[in-house]
């Protein structure tokens, strides 16, 4: 498996925001999204063995007691033994996954293991709209939500669209790009959005800064 980077900080995106995790995060993407902030992973990386990613994460973790593992990338889902990775780490950890959609989740997890799921939903704006796979709609659990990454109020109006297809039941988050006019999407948001959908900063951004590893 191909790791870019290992860390310890502050989960920053979705629904579970403000938690202390391990994040592991994933070499290579098959997505190419204009305002992703982490080109960097994808050809930055070295291989790493089951074992020694899990004692990785168990060292960097020693005295802090992060209860979490975030799977992210790069997309997660394209390493191959990523079921044998969630498999292990969940025995220690909830493990919460980061992707983009694309690809069907439910050929990539082992079924058996409680994954809480942020799934992407690309707008237009990131120029890979209609990547999302709408199979995983159905595999959507408690805990788990579709996360709209908005550029600008085209990209806002599109959501709101797909939002409204996609139903009332399912947990939404819209999340600004970084560094675009938040209080433009705080006005759309509050004037359209629906109840099941709510708006959320990537906090870890306003605390360290745009650099890798936080
Ligand atoms: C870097 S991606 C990695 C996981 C997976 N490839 C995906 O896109 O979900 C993790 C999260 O960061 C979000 N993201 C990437 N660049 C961003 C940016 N410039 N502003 C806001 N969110 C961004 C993505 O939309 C995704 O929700
Ligand atoms: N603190 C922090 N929280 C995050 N949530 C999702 C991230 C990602 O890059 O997948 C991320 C990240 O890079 N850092
Ligand atoms: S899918 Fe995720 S990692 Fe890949 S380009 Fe888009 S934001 Fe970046
Ligand atoms: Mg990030």
């Amino acid at each position: 498996m191909y790791i870019n980077e290992i860390f310890l900080s502050i989960q920053g995106e979705g629904l579970y925001s403000g938690e202390k995790m391990v994040f592991i995060r994933t070499e290579y993407c098959n997505l190419r999204c204009s305002w992703c902030d982490t080109k960097y992973s994808f050809y930055e990386g070295k291989e790493m063995s089951i074992d020694e990613i899990v004692e990785s994460a168990r060292n960097i973790n020693s005295g802090h007691g992060a209860s979490w593992i975030c799977l992210t990338g790069g997309e997660p889902l394209l390493q191959k033994d990523i079921s044998v990775l969630v498999d292990r780490l969940s025995e220690e950890y909830n493990i919460l996954l980061e992707t983009s959609g694309s690809l069907n989740i439910g050929r990539f997890l082992p079924n058996h293991v409680k994954v809480k799921k942020d799934i992407d939903f690309k707008l237009p704006s990131s120029g890979m709209y209609r990547k999302f796979n709408d199979k995983n709609i159905s595999y959507m659990e408690e805990g788990d939500y579709i996360k709209f990454v908005v550029n600008d109020l085209n990209d806002f109006n599109v959501a709101m669209e797909e939002i409204e297809k996609i139903g009332k039941n399912v947990k939404i988050v819209v999340q600004p790009v970084y560094g675009t006019d938040i209080k433009v999407l705080a006005d759309a948001f509050i004037d359209k959005a629906p109840s099941n959908a709510r708006l959320m900063l990537q906090e870890h951004k306003y605390i360290y800064g745009e650099i890798r590893g936080v």
